[in-house]
């Protein structure tokens, strides 16, 4: 089953369109990278699966509600944890599951602590227990690590494959980091032009971290060691 399939989706500001044509599918449990040029409609997709902005073409059908986690994390200052993650389900029942999706993240026993007692990291976490604890079929991820220091980073790109491995949503990652999107994903689409120019597996690829900079147009002598 997919987790979203999109044929002929269309999306455009005024006059201009920012995509045109695109089709995309992911599956259940496939975790996709979306790399792109700065501009190129990486977050106009993104806001398009999520359902946040109308679409101007095409059909996107995605099972259930897709759940959404970006940069910064977006908790409610005023409301403990549980109850940012539980947001719009404070039931008993919510409340366990939040204090269970707490614990999935390494956040056991934090319930009733407050967002300004937390971390960067931590607030991530806790941004994806909010997407979680409500089973999407679908996970999107606007660069939700990239304001994270590099070790704070690499946890919780261990924490994502994790969680997916476990709940199995699809998931589009946008991102600009090359290596992110080579540590932690299945498949890596890049967008030029409103559309998926590439898709590579990353599974068994050799030199895909050079071939994915050649395609955002990184000359080779910019690499890191
Ligand atoms: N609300 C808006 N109104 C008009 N134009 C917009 C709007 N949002 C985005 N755009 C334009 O659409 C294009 C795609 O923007 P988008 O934010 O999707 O790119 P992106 O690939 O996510 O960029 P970045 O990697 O820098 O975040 C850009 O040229 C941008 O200026």
């Amino acid at each position: 089953m997919s987790a979203v399939f999109v044929r002929g989706l269309r999306r455009q500001y005024g006059d201009r369109v920012v995509i045109e044509n695109l089709d995309l599918r992911i599956g259940e449990g496939e975790f996709v990278a979306l790399l792109g040029e700065s501009g190129c409609g990486k977050t106009t997709l993104l806001r398009a699966l999520a359902g946040l902005d109308p679409i101007d073409g095409g059909h996107i059908d995605a099972p259930g509600k897709p759940a959404v986690v970006f940069q910064e994390h977006r908790l409610l200052p005023w409301t403990p944890l549980w109850q940012n993650v539980a947001l719009g389900m404070e039931t008993p029942e919510g409340r366990k599951a939040a204090i269970a999706a707490l614990r999935e993240v390494g956040l056991a026993g934090r319930e009733e602590d407050w967002p300004r007692n937390l971390s960067g990291g931590q607030a991530q976490r806790v941004a994806l227990a909010r997407a979680l604890v409500r089973e999407p079929k679908l996970l999107l991820l606007d660069e939700p690590f990239a304001a994270l220091d590099a070790l704070t980073r690499i946890k919780m790109h261990v924490l994502i494959r994790e969680l997916v491995a476990r709940h199995r949503p699809g998931v589009l990652l946008v991102t600009h980091d090359v290596d992110e999107a080579v540590a932690i994903a299945d498949r890596i689409l890049v967008m030029r032009e409103g559309r998926i120019a590439a898709s590579y597996q990353v599974e068994g690829s050799t030199g895909l971290r050079d071939t994915l900079l050649q395609e955002l147009g990184v000359e080779s002598d910019t690499r890191a060691a």
